[in-house]
Parts: structure tokens; C-alpha cells; sequence
């Protein structure tokens, strides 16, 4: 899509009509969206309605069977795939960091492979050490040698290293224990609002989506069900499932006898 002067539209990613099987499974079923640059959204949904498999397509790591995926408002093709994972930080809920190499190991990995020397690898990992609230000593620790709450944080900063255009952050907080996981939620809230990139955030937690990102997917079966702001969901919902899910998220209670 371009605009009247024909300059790239302000999507940093679109996806138009896109279907996407596993054999009889059907991952995503005619979904459309645009995620304007410099934007947060959170991705919200019960288990295996379509979240990462979405994220996935955006990375060029699956293709859809119908419908096109844009980023920059280009139709992605597959010789542009290496470039945009280096422009596309993508961390995933286990962090996914390599066990044989230190935190700076995994950090440098790329880097190094890019032509970065040693010295610019450590500086650029104090940087970011220092932006997630990381201790620099855990640079030299292996990944078995690491809270989850600090894998996590290494996994975020690799992610960042070559200061990528957007952020895909799959269940990134998934897997930490409830005060970690608070403390990671306004530490990336906070870094989301300092860097300004494009955010697309994956969670089942209606509560992380709106401290983290202005704008909701709600998705069920392969399908966008509503896309807006927390008070939309609630207000507005457009079906009872965005109630059902919304309010299915447990307060603090115990069950009456
Ligand atoms: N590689 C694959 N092979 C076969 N089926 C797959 C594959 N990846 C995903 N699926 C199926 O596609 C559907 C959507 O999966 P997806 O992982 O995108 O959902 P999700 O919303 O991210 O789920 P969760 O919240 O549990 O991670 C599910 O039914 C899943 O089992």
C-alpha cells in the first residue's frame, strides 16, 4: 500500500488476508492487520489461536498459505529474510540463548559474525547491561548460571545488540516467577517508551498486554475477534468470548466453601 505521494506507508509490517495450515490445522484464517512504525500492540489470546505463528510470518520464519505479508509496505520475499532479522530483534519465552557460550558469548555471536570487534561487542553489551538493569559480572556467566528473570534480560538485550528497527517478543515473561516477572513488566515498559521502536508483544495476560502496549489483538481460532484499547475490550466488546476473556483472568480470591 502507498500513499498519494507514493512514499512507503508508516506500517512497519501488514499482514493482508493471510491464511496459514498446519496440514488440517488452521493457524490463522484470513487475518488482517498493520502495525504503524514505532507502535506497541500486544497479541492476546487463548493457546493455539494464532499468536506466534503470526510473529513467525512477520520474521519471514514460516510463509502463509494465502494473503501476503508486508514490511515497510514491501510484500516480503524470501531474499530479503536475512536483513530483516537482523533489523527485527526476536526473543522467545525460554530466552533460546545458546548453553555452550557466556551471556557476552551469546550477545557477541552475531555481532562478531557481522565484523564487530571484541571492544565494541563489550561496550555495546555494558550499554544495553545497563539499560535492562543487568549486573555487568553476569556478562561472563553461562545461561545454566542464570536466574530466569536475568536469561530473560539477556535474551531482551541480544535482541537489542544491533539496535533493531522492531521488537517481536514472544511470551518473553512466560516462564517468571510473579515478582521477577512484575519487575521485567515495567522494565520493559519503560525501555519500550525510551527506544520508540515498533513493539509487537505476544502474552496471555490480559493485565501484561495493557501495562505493556495502547493497543490489544484479541485472537481465537486463527482470527482477529477485536483489535483495540483495554477499554474497547471491556467496554465495547464486539462478542461475549472478548468478555469471557478478559474477565477470566483470576483476582485475588480464594474459592467459597
Ligand atoms: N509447526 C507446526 N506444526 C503443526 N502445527 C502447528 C505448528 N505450529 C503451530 N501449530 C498449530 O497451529 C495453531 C496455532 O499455533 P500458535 O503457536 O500460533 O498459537 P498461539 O496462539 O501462539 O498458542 P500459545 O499461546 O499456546 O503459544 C495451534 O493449533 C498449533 O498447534
Amino acid at each position: 500500500m502507498q500513499n498519494a505521494s507514493n512514499a512507503p506507508t508508516e506500517a512497519a509490517f501488514e499482514v493482508n488476508r493471510v491464511s496459514k495450515r498446519y496440514g488440517s490445522i488452521v493457524a490463522l484464517d484470513d487475518v488482517s492487520l498493520s502495525f504503524p512504525r514505532g507502535s506497541t500492540t500486544a497479541l492476546i489470546g487463548s493457546s493455539g489461536s494464532g499468536k506466534s505463528t503470526l510473529l513467525r510470518l512477520l520474521l519471514g520464519l514460516e510463509w502463509p498459505d494465502r494473503g501476503e505479508v508486508k514490511v515497510d509496505g514491501h510484500v516480503l520475499e524470501k531474499a530479503q529474510v536475512l536483513a530483516l532479522r537482523r533489523r527485527t530483534g526476536y526473543v522467545i519465552q525460554d530466552g533460546g540463548l545458546f548453553p555452550h557460550l557466556t551471556a557476552l558469548g551469546n550477545l557477541g555471536l552475531l555481532p562478531y559474525h557481522l565484523g564487530w570487534s571484541r571492544d565494541r561487542i563489550r561496550s555495546r553489551a555494558e550499554e544495553l547491561a545497563a539499560l535492562t538493569d543487568l549486573a555487568q559480572d553476569v556478562l561472563e556467566r553461562y545461561p545454566a548460571e542464570l536466574s530466569g528473570g536475568q536469561r530473560q534480560r539477556v535474551a531482551l538485550m541480544r535482541g537489542l545488540m544491533l539496535n533493531p528497527d522492531a521488537l517481536l517478543l514472544d511470551e518473553p515473561l512466560g516462564a517468571l516467577d510473579p515478582i521477577v516477572r512484575h519487575e521485567l513488566q515495567d522494565q520493559l515498559k519503560s525501555i519500550f517508551d525510551q527506544l520508540g521502536k515498533t513493539v509487537i508483544v505476544v502474552t496471555h495476560d490480559v493485565a501484561e498486554a495493557a501495562w505493556l502496549a495502547d493497543r490489544l489483538v484479541l485472537m481465537r481460532n486463527g482470527k482477529v475477534v477485536q483489535d483495540g484499547r483495554l477499554e474497547d475490550l471491556q467496554q465495547r466488546p464486539v462478542d461475549p468470548f472478548v468478555t469471557h476473556f478478559v474477565q477470566a483472568q483470576r483476582t485475588l480470591q480464594r474459592p467459597s466453601a
